[in-house]
């Protein structure tokens, strides 16, 4: 006896909406080696912050007002990110936002710092979330870009923003943001 299979569905075919693992793309395999290090993305199996970058490619080296190399993360803030009872502390947010906002900006342009950040907390991040955070990355002129970032829940809640100014590296700093550790 034979059965009938029941009418299934086609699988939905799936969207490819050009987000990639941030290694995927030339510029963002040195990102990525960078973040490997540091205090945001530096230890990805811990109970503090578990954050993974993915990048979606310009068609050109470097990003023009049209097509700019785009930058987005999705975040875990564990039970070791804790600042009010049950939830994550500021400076853990800010520091996610700080860290993705500069990333951007050097995939959209190049390796830059804060200069000036501000960060608006618009919801208490309950420990445990996982959530994902938006950049965009402004035009930059010789020395330095704008940009902003912001922290979405799953179902949309927004917990944070943050605007901020991020100075392209240039002759000017050669040495002073190389470090290597003490
Ligand atoms: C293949 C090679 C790979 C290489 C790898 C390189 C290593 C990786 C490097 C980087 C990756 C970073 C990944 C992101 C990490 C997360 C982000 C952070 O948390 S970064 C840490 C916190 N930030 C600091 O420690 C900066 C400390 N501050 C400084 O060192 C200086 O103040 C600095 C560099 C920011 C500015 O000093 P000036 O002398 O270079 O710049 P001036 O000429 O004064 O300003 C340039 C422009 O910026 C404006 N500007 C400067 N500071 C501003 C401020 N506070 N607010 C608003 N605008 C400001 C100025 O008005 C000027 O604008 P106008 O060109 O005239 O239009």
């Amino acid at each position: 006896m034979t059965l009938t299979p029941p009418d299934t569905p086609p699988a939905p075919a799936a969207v490819d909406d050009g987000w990639r693992p941030l290694d995927a793309h030339p510029v963002g395999r040195t990102i990525a080696a960078f973040a490997t290090r540091s205090f945001v993305a530096n230890d990805p199996h811990g109970d503090r912050l578990r954050i993974r970058y993915e990048a979606r490619a310009a068609a050109v080296p470097h990003a023009t007002a049209a097509q700019p190399a785009e930058l987005r993360a999705e975040v875990w803030f564990g039970p070791k990110a804790e600042g009010p009872p049950g939830h994550a502390h500021g400076g853990s947010v800010a520091a996610v936002l700080d860290e993705a906002m500069g990333l951007a900006v050097w995939l959209a342009h190049r390796a830059a710092v804060a200069a000036h950040i501000e960060v608006d907390f618009r919801n208490p991040v309950p420990l445990g979330l996982t959530g994902r955070v938006e950049t965009t990355a402004g035009p930059a002129d010789e020395r330095k870009s704008s940009v902003s970032a912001r922290l979405v829940g799953p179902d949309g809640t927004v917990y944070g923003e943050a605007t901020g100014i991020f100075v392209l590296l240039g002759e000017r700093h050669a040495g002073r943001f190389r470090g290597g550790g003490a």
